[in-house]
């Protein structure tokens, strides 16, 4: 009954092979690739995994990079499936103005978070970062409803459009200080800054939509581990909450 679960950001393809489809079945293998690589999966990473017996994934590059992955997953026999962001989904509630324009990534992660939220008690409110080529901060009630969210340019898409739209700024990484004293610590420092800045504001939003109820923070995302430490309040980082999303949403579908 192995699961396949994939994930293709701007930057990366992330996938995971679960021993079934249901929410914390065991890895059996995952890996990431860059997106310029993935007309060599068949060949390389997935030449020898055994064949998984289904597959859902999640996808917010172009059209073209999707064809591409399914003509990979012709290696084996399996109907390639993609979420698509919808009204309500596995008990949450898209408050999109257009449900299917929210980022399928976005909504396979709030799927996930809402999962852990329930897993670790009573329900509450969440709110859900994903740190990757651009940021988003999405805010999901107590009762499963998202509410909205914010989306900002990621790390490296701050520095290069600094680094493009200024005659004297170049991009050397630096580290995060509280008063950075040149340029390449205020780049970093200012980079990391606006995305827990954006995080805190979303945060205050959600707490005062909540009847001053904390939300649980999770942050996820490649880049979630370089922001996190400068990330002042309770959180968890949990690097496969879309893979617990797709898990969440397989085993709900089965289950109808
Ligand atoms: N180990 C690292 N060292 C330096 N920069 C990193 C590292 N990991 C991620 N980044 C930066 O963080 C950003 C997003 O990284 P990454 O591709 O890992 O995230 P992702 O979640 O896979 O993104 P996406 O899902 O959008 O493809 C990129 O701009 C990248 O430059
Ligand atoms: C915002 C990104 C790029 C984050 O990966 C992705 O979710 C996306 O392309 N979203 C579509 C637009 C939206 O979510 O409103
Ligand atoms: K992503």
């Amino acid at each position: 009954m192995s699961f396949l679960a994939i994930d293709i950001g701007n930057t990366r393809l992330k996938w995971a092979q679960y021993a079934s489809p249901q929410p914390g079945a065991a890895v059996l293998a995952h890996g990431a690739v860059f997106l310029e690589t993935i007309d060599e999966l068949a060949e390389k990473e997935w030449r020898d995994m055994a064949a998984p017996r289904s597959m859902l994934g999640c996808v917010v590059a172009t059209e073209a990079v999707r064809r591409r992955v399914e003509e990979q997953l012709e290696l084996w026999d399996l109907t390639p499936r993609w979420v698509v962001s919808s009204p309500r989904e596995a008990g949450v509630v898209n408050g999109y103005d257009h449900p299917a324009r929210l980022g399928a990534d976005r909504w396979v992660a709030m799927i996930g978070a809402r999962g852990h939220v329930l897993a670790r008690g009573p329900a509450r409110p969440a709110l859900v970062v994903m740190i990757g080529t651009a940021v988003t901060v999405d805010a999901i009630d107590r009762d499963g409803h998202f509410l909205g969210g914010l989306i900002l340019p990621g790390h490296g898409i701050m520095l290069r459009a600094l680094e493009s739209g200024t005659a004297g700024l170049r991009v050397p990484t630096g580290e995060v200080m509280p008063f950075p004293a040149n340029t390449s610590d205020a780049l970093t420092s200012g980079g990391t800054y606006a995305i827990t800045g954006a995080i805190e504001r979303m945060r205050r939003h959600l707490r005062e939509r909540s009847q001053g109820e904390e939300p649980l923070v999770l942050i996820t995302g490649g880049a979630g581990w370089k922001v996190a430490p400068y990330l002042d309040m309770p959180h968890e980082l949990l690097e496969s909450l879309i893979f617990d999303g797709l898990l969440n949403i397989q085993s709900h579908r089965l289950a109808l």
